[in-house]
């Protein structure tokens, strides 16, 4: 063929997938009320994988995500990864994961597109303006818990597919799911059931992609590193049974105030780890991620306001974008059998467990933190003297993921990203923790990109959290962007 003939071609094919993504987008612009109904759907059912009591929520959403894949004519499967063991000793039913194909056409890429669909816990009287099960539209913002996470990023995802589908359009690369109930919990069994997989379901798997993070601010972000997290509890126990305060008080040494003076020893005011070792294993911050975190544009006034605090631990934005993404902390989250209703009770509580959490970066290693946790606990513990008895037990130990942001994936998300919001990607960390991006990485060997949709204002975990329709909607638009992107990577890279 001559070079005016080529042009000619390459002209006519260009001209053709322009006017398809002008379709595929108009498709989804004419069905964002459907989109918003099936949220809400979603966002009905408590699928809070905290919860014990709320088990039934979770495996019946795992079956509306299974049948919503199925009704796509996806090849779908919920994958039985057997039981949890609770802190008791009781056991319970993991929530199925559901997979689900999309084309198999052995001259494509093939992307896996993950993400989860139970929540964390959330109550009217936690603080809500509205009903965090009945997701409701203010000013363009869908309240509702799991909206941002991570409901309506996987709906996208589907979306996404369904309009090529629906639209008659092949799709440009071979597309499988693998949806879970327990991200919240850190991913009970998954990792066995990736790693049963790894020679079937993900053996023609090139790459993998994750949607359950925020954009830093208003820019859309790609991201390229998470944290990964030790979530302790530390029980103290002491009498047989709760006791009155003014009758017994003064006689008996409390199990809170033992606690309490273990967990003032995690941690200073001024945000230093007192564990030993932690700090030790925590790789130091090049001059070239001091660069990135230097370019990036981030307010810190917008971000204190954001919050609603007066000072942060930092002033300096390096400083404060280094601690949310790549130094560790503590978080001390809750007190289960402490007294915490409205009003007064003089009770000395029996038994106490302490909640919190270690995030981990690179080269921390959680099985290390379990025992310098443990180890440094039961220490400080025994220079009370204290009667009570201690139990630390790590219930979740996640590790960090970090990604080459040189990899193809990356190039090909802001070329999507500059199409669709004419705007250049934010490339960022993520201070939050999924925990199977390591196991993707480990046992697969595959190359992963975090593409959120989530706003940076989105309230995940918080009272109000919500997902905006424009990231909803323009979210999906960028994921058909991206598939076509992608299409378009070299065979060969990894
Ligand atoms: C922002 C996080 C990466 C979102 C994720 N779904 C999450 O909440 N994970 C659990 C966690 O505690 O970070």
């Amino acid at each position: 063929m001559n070079l005016p003939a080529v042009l000619s071609l390459l002209l006519v094919v260009s001209t053709v997938q322009a006017f398809q993504y002008t379709e595929l987008t108009q498709f989804i612009d004419s069905h964002q009320e459907e989109y918003v109904e099936t949220l809400r759907d979603w966002v009905a059912i408590e699928s809070d994988s905290s919860n014990v009591m709320r088990r039934k929520d979770l495996h019946r959403m795992m079956d509306v995500v299974a049948q919503k894949l199925r009704l796509m004519g996806g090849t779908v499967e919920l994958v039985d990864i057997g039981e949890q063991e609770l802190p008791d000793g009781q056991t319970l039913l993991l929530p199925k994961v559901v997979t689900a194909q999309f084309g198999t056409d052995v001259n494509k890429h093939t992307v896996c597109v993950y993400g989860h669909v139970d929540v964390q816990p959330a109550k009217l009287e936690d603080g809500w303006a509205t009903d965090p099960y009945n997701l409701t539209d203010i000013n363009g913002h869908l309240y509702g818990r799991g909206a941002s996470d991570n409901k309506a990023p996987v709906l996208a995802w589907i979306h996404a597919v369904g309009a090529y589908q629906a639209l008659n359009m092949e799709l440009p690369v071979n597309v499988k799911f693998v949806i879970e109930g327990m991200e919240e919990t850190g991913s009970n069994g998954l990792d066995a059931m990736i790693l049963a997989q790894r020679d079937t379901f993900f053996s023609d798997v090139d790459y993998i992609i994750i949607s359950d993070c925020g954009w830093l601010s208003r820019r859309p972000a790609l991201t390229y590193g998470t944290r990964g997290n030790c979530y302790f509890f530390a029980e103290v126990e002491g009498p047989k049974q709760d006791l009155h305060s003014g009758v017994y008080g003064g006689t008996v040494i409390e199990p809170m105030t033992d606690l309490i003076g273990i967990l003032d020893t995690l941690i200073s005011p001024s945000g230093k780890i007192l564990i030993p070792g932690i700090r030790e294993a925590v790789a130091p911050l090049s001059d070239e991620e001091w660069k990135m975190y230097q370019d990036i544009q981030f307010d810190v006034e917008d971000y204190k306001n954001k919050i609603g605090v007066s000072q942060l631990m930092y002033s300096n934005k390096v400083d404060l974008l280094a601690h949310r993404w790549r130094y560790p902390t503590v978080t001390i989250h809750g007190i289960e059998g402490a007294f915490s209703d409205p009003g007064t009770k003089t009770v000395i509580p029996a038994k106490v467990t302490a909640k919190f959490s270690i995030r981990q970066v690179p080269d921390m290693d959680p099985a290390m933190v379990k025992t310098q946790v443990t180890d440094y606990l039961h220490s400080v513990f025994a220079k009370r003297k204290s009667p009570n008895k201690l139990k630390v037990t790590m219930v979740i130990g996640a590790k960090p993921w970090l990604a080459d942001t040189q990899h193809p994936l990356y190039e090909a998300g802001k070329i999507a990203i500059k199409r669709v919001f004419d705007m250049d990607a934010d490339l960022i960390r993520e201070g939050g923790t999924i925990p199977i991006a390591r196991t993707f990485q480990d046992v697969l060997g595959k190359s992963i990109i975090m593409m959120p949709i989530g706003g940076f204002d989105d309230g995940m975990h918080s009272q109000n959290e919500k997902m905006s329709r424009y990231n909803y909607i323009e979210g999906t638009k960028l994921f058909i962007s991206y598939l076509n992107e992608v299409s378009q990577i070299q065979k060969t890279s990894v």
